[in-house]
């Protein structure tokens, strides 16, 4: 029988709660590629210090929707001012091959990904406190105030979507955080690989008889 496949995760969260911290540290523990993140292409303009296929891969608005038309999105948004999407033959390829793949991406995203793969796990990352998550986006450094105000606004639009994941992760202590992610991503991986073991034994019976 086939190798076990891997677990697809979305990861959402209003800027500045925390998320790219935790996958970056929880990818950290475990290095051996168990776990990867799915590079999305977009139409907005790298940032400084961001390099293409790496962060993102960075595209015209045409080129992007010549690649919608193509089919090789699996799910695609306009957020806000701008076209994201997520690559469908990266995801498939990377799951089939037995990694997990986490999603970051916004909840439009997410109904869709929830549509096509009924199978996928949710995350939603809450700040502990809007007074948090505005302080947060300062430390961080990279936004004037003008941008943190407009980010503090989609802020509440993005979690106003929270109630459609299925777990939801408050990132107050940080290393509690990046183990309760740690937890739902292994205790999904267990389950998927007792699931297949029961498969092959059921199947060997069956096909014995
Ligand atoms: N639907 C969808 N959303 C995405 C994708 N890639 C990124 N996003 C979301 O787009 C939003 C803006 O991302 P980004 O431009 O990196 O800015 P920032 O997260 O506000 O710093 C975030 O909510 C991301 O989760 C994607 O491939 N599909
Ligand atoms: N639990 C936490 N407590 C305090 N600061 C945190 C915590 N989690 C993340 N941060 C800090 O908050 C800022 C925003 O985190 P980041 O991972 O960039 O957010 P996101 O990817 O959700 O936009 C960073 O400076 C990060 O170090």
């Amino acid at each position: 029988m086939s190798k076990v496949s891997g677990n697809l995760f979305v990861i959402a969260a209003p800027s500045g709660a925390g998320k790219s911290s935790m996958i970056d540290a929880l990818l950290r523990r475990h290095r051996k590629g168990s776990m990867q993140v799915s590079v999305s292409t977009t139409t907005r303009k790298p940032r400084p210090g961001e390099k293409d296929g790496e962060h993102y891969f960075f595209v015209d608005e045409e080129t992007f929707l010549q690649q919608v038309d193509a089919g090789n999105f699996y799910e695609h948004a306009k957020v806000f001012d701008h076209y994201y999407g997520t690559s469908r033959h990266v995801i498939e390829d990377t799951l089939a091959s037995g990694v997990d793949v986490f999603l970051d991406i916004d909840w439009q995203g997410a109904r869709q990904v929830k549509a096509a793969y009924p199978g996928v796990h949710t995350v939603f990352i809450l700040p502990p406190s809007n007074a948090e998550l505005e302080r947060r986006l300062r430390i961080r450094g990279q936004d004037s105030d003008e941008v943190i105000a407009r980010r503090m606004a989609k802020a509440q639009h993005e979690m106003a979507h929270y109630g459609e994941f299925g777990y939801i992760i408050v990132n107050e202590v940080f290393d509690d955080s990046v183990d309760q992610l740690e937890h739902i991503v292994l205790s999904q991986r267990l389950r998927r690989s007792k699931q297949q073991i029961r498969y092959r034994e059921i199947l060997q019976d069956l096909l014995a008889e």
